[in-house]
């Protein structure tokens, strides 16, 4: 009798803890989705999935046809008004979800990190949100460096912190796909299969890969050379992006690859926010 009561009080403590969150990024080519069982970092993760733009509306009879309904959701979103209102749609859609969804939008201040954008509103969520999630990281790591984040998907930033968490600026260039498309769109007789990075490329393949891969890796290292000049200490390089680890042979300072630096970045912000 006393063995069952005690089981059913620990089962209803676990209930009513259950906190579990909803994290989204809205990219410019996919969305990408995971649940949580609690808005903080080290959460557990229960389930996650991407979708392409254009499938967005498979959401709700898909991927999420199943999952535990969550108690908060946090989203991040470069993709344009259309693309979260059509989540939104998915959100509504779903029996027994009663959702608040929140985006997020990059400000002066949040989670320890400072925007010194000329316009803090007009920086890209994914670049605010990933900047914080790598400064969580760093701090968990040791103590607090100059940090730069790059984010490899469909274009490619780079941004670069000091060690009080202050964002100094950041550069944008195109991802490996769109520089490829580029040159294939705009010249007349460069058709050719992916190759492989080389230093000294001999063919056409090679030379476009090659020419892309070097061209981030050295937006990288320039930026490198920025911030620790301008900070006079070495700063730390976290790595995110489903090509990130592509980039890798490439780079040419020490850097940490990160996978769902988003999702965490989410998670921090949604436990300053909720607690
Ligand atoms: N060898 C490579 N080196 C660097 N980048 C690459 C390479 N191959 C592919 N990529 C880039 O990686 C991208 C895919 O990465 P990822 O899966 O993170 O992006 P995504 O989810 O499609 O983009 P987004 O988050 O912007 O929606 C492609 O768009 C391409 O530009
Ligand atoms: C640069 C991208 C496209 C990278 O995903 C995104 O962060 C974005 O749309 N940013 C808005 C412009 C800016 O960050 O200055
Ligand atoms: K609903």
């Amino acid at each position: 009798m006393n063995v069952t009561s005690g089981c059913l009080s620990q089962r209803k403590v676990l209930i009513i803890r259950r906190m579990t969150f909803l994290a989204i990024d809205i990219g410019n080519t996919r969305l990408k989705w995971a649940m949580y069982e609690d808005h903080r970092p080290g959460a557990a993760l229960l389930a996650h999935g991407a979708e392409f733009l254009e499938h967005i509306e498979r959401l709700a009879e898909g991927a999420w046809a199943g999952l535990p309904a969550p108690e908060r959701m946090l989203g991040c979103v470069v993709a344009g008004e259309t693309a979260r209102r059509r989540v939104h749609e998915q959100i509504e859609l779903m029996l027994g979800w009663n959702l608040e969804p929140q985006w997020v939008v990059p400000s002066v201040a949040e989670a320890g990190v400072t925007n010194g954008y000329d316009h803090p509103s007009r920086l890209g969520a994914d670049r605010w949100v990933a900047m914080i999630g790598a400064r969580h990281h760093m701090l968990q790591l040791g103590k607090a460096r100059p940090l730069i984040t790059v984010m490899v998907g469909t274009a490619v930033t780079v941004d670069a912190m000091d060690a009080q968490g202050h964002f100094l600026g950041g550069l944008i260039i195109p991802g490996h796909g769109i520089m490829l498309r580029a040159l294939e769109g705009g010249t007349a007789g460069l058709h050719v299969p992916t190759g492989e990075v080389r230093c000294f490329p001999k063919n056409t393949s090679d030379a476009l890969t090659s020419g892309g891969t070097y061209a981030i890796a050295g937006a990288v290292e320039r930026m490198y050379q920025h911030l620790a000049e301008h900070c006079g200490a070495e700063p730390m390089c976290i790595m995110a992006g489903g090509a990130g680890w592509k980039m890798s042979p490439s780079m040419t300072r020490p850097f940490e690859l990160i996978n769902n630096l988003i999702f965490d970045g989410l998670l921090v912000m949604a436990e300053k926010r909720w607690g």
